[in-house]
């Protein structure tokens, strides 16, 4: 087993092929560039939350390859020339990269990343950089759709036990806060990332006493002023309840406050008002009521349609897993090549429309109502193409041509931002909580109908005229030729 820390090995092994092949041929320090981005929105909602930047950003900085994985490259049956081992002893990441800040708001089809650099090193880091982004942007939006739920009420992740290992559980839980949650059970991604860490005890703590009672007694001594009493082991109403509000009160005298009890299994909704009358008419009104037990936004949803009494819910397995949709699908393409002194736009066609890639180098402007502050569309450019704000601007859908809109008065925001310029990263990673409070004020840049769970509207994502153009002439220009080339 390797025992170093590199990642450079963290890809899949038709990069390096492709990388030797082109180093075998002269052509690897041709210079390509890329877009990163998807294709449809994950569980049918309106818009995505792009995160994952944080660990690219990371990734590429200390991007090496180590002793032990030129040894193991050495050792593949491929038998790769010594010199271009040698080479890759000296790899260093050179490139340029624009990307989104996270927390932004984003939509598919738009590069959310767009790379320049050799086309030995952007093929080598395509499959970690859709491994982190991927990931990451599918939590941050399964997150965004349980905070829009849960309104104001606390949302805890619970989630590391069930995650897919570990680097899912601590980036996950950076994912879920960023995008609204308040805090994760993990100690880890407290301590890395800075998030609030909060947790309750489970029911081996009651299990391991001779009787609930005891149990809670205990617990409460140890935490006079945080006791969150899981009330279902035994009997919620007969037993967990009865003897936390006991505790409650014993509390009560000692001049502390019982802070809550967790209710994680049964009818969760009825379960919740009972809880609440008797801890109301005990005068415990300021315990909390928290609930877990596999839930997701539409068992929240519907839990607070019939009225429960919850105030915080701990989320796990359905949120660290993005259980109804495991992946994003991102993908990664060329754009561009970089022949004879300039950038020559690059397609790949396919039979199905969302699938013909968007030639060229661009940039992703947002259209922003100068009245009501709103986000009117996102506009695909040509790079180098700028919008004029003084003059009225026409939107049109890319497929669906004749829907059209006229926009006066907007502001543009261009959302790409300088990330690494000739492999030197030139961004200030913001930190946490500046990207939590991004993300939270990038919500009201969206109209309601754009985040609604269920059957959002399509928030328009365009190309410039002069773009779509572009799309339309390479693909006539290629079905050309391949007919030419097949003599019809
Ligand atoms: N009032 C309710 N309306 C809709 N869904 C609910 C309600 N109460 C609980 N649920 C959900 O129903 C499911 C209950 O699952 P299940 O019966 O398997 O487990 P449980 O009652 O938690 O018991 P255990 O954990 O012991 O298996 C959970 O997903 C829970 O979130
Ligand atoms: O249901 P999830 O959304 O995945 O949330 C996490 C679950 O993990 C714990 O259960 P577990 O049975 O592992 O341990 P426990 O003894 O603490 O209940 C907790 O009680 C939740 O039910
Ligand atoms: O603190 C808790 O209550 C907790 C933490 C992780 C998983 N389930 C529950």
């Amino acid at each position: 087993m390797q025992t170093d820390q590199g990642w450079a090995l963290h890809t899949d092994k038709y990069q390096i092929t492709m990388m030797y092949a082109h180093w075998k041929n002269g052509s690897h320090l041709r210079r390509k560039a890329f877009d990163l981005y998807f294709r449809k929105l994950p569980f049918g909602n309106g818009f995505a939350v792009f995160a994952g930047l944080e660990r690219a950003i990371q990734y590429l900085e200390t991007l090496r390859f180590t002793e032990e994985d030129i040894q193991y490259l050495a050792d593949q049956p491929e038998r790769y020339d010594p010199a271009f081992l040698e080479m890759l002893r000296k790899f260093r990441f050179t490139g340029d990269v624009y990307g989104m800040k996270e927390g932004t708001i984003v939509f598919p089809q738009e590069p959310l990343l767009r790379l320049e650099g050799t086309v030995m090193e952007l093929q080598l880091i395509e499959t970690a950089l859709l491994n982190f982004i991927g990931y990451q942007t599918l939590i941050a939006t399964k997150a965004a759709r349980m905070r829009m739920v849960a309104e104001e009420d606390v949302l805890l992740e619970f989630g590391t036990r069930r995650a897919q290992e570990t680097d899912a559980a601590l980036w996950g839980a950076r994912a879920t806060y960023l995008a609204g949650f308040d805090a994760t059970s993990n100690l880890k991604a407290g301590a890395m990332f800075g998030i609030p860490t909060r947790g309750t005890h489970s029911h081996s703590w009651v299990q391991d006493f001779d009787s609930e009672l005891e149990a809670f007694r205990a617990y409460a001594r140890a935490f006079p002023d945080q006791t969150v009493l899981l009330v279902d082991t035994y009997d919620t109403l007969k037993s967990g309840i009865p003897h936390a509000i006991q505790v409650g009160l014993e509390l009560k005298q000692q001049g502390h406050q019982l802070a809550g009890i967790r209710l994680d299994s049964g009818d969760l909704a009825y379960l919740s008002k009972e809880a609440r009358k008797m801890l109301d008419d005990a005068g415990l009104t300021h315990t909390q009521i928290v609930a877990s037990s596999d839930l997701d936004e539409d068992t929240l949803l519907n839990l607070r349609s019939q009225g429960a009494r919850i105030n915080a819910w701990g989320i796990g397995t359905r949120l660290i897993t993005a259980y109804d949709q495991p992946a994003l699908g991102a993908v990664y393409k060329l754009v561009a090549r970089y022949k004879d002194g300039e950038w020559v736009p690059s397609i790949k066609i396919s039979s199905n429309p969302e699938k013909v890639t968007t030639p060229g180098r661009k940039t992703v402007y947002r259209i922003i109502d100068r009245k009501n502050g709103k986000a009117r569309g996102d506009l695909i450019m040509p790079l180098g193409q700028t919008v004029n704000e003084n003059q009225p601007l026409t939107l049109f859908h890319p497929v669906h041509t004749y829907r059209k809109k006229k926009i006066r008065h907007f502001r543009t925001i261009n959302l790409l931002q300088p990330i690494f310029q000739g492999g030197k990263r030139v961004y200030d990673l913001p930190s946490l909580e500046e990207i939590r409070t991004y993300h939270h004020n990038q919500r009201s840049l969206f109209w309601e109908e754009y985040m609604r769970l269920l059957n959002p509207e399509e928030y328009p994502v365009d190309l410039s005229p002069d773009l779509w153009q572009t799309k339309q002439d390479l693909i006539q220009t290629i079905y050309h030729q391949v007919r030419e080339e097949n003599g019809k």
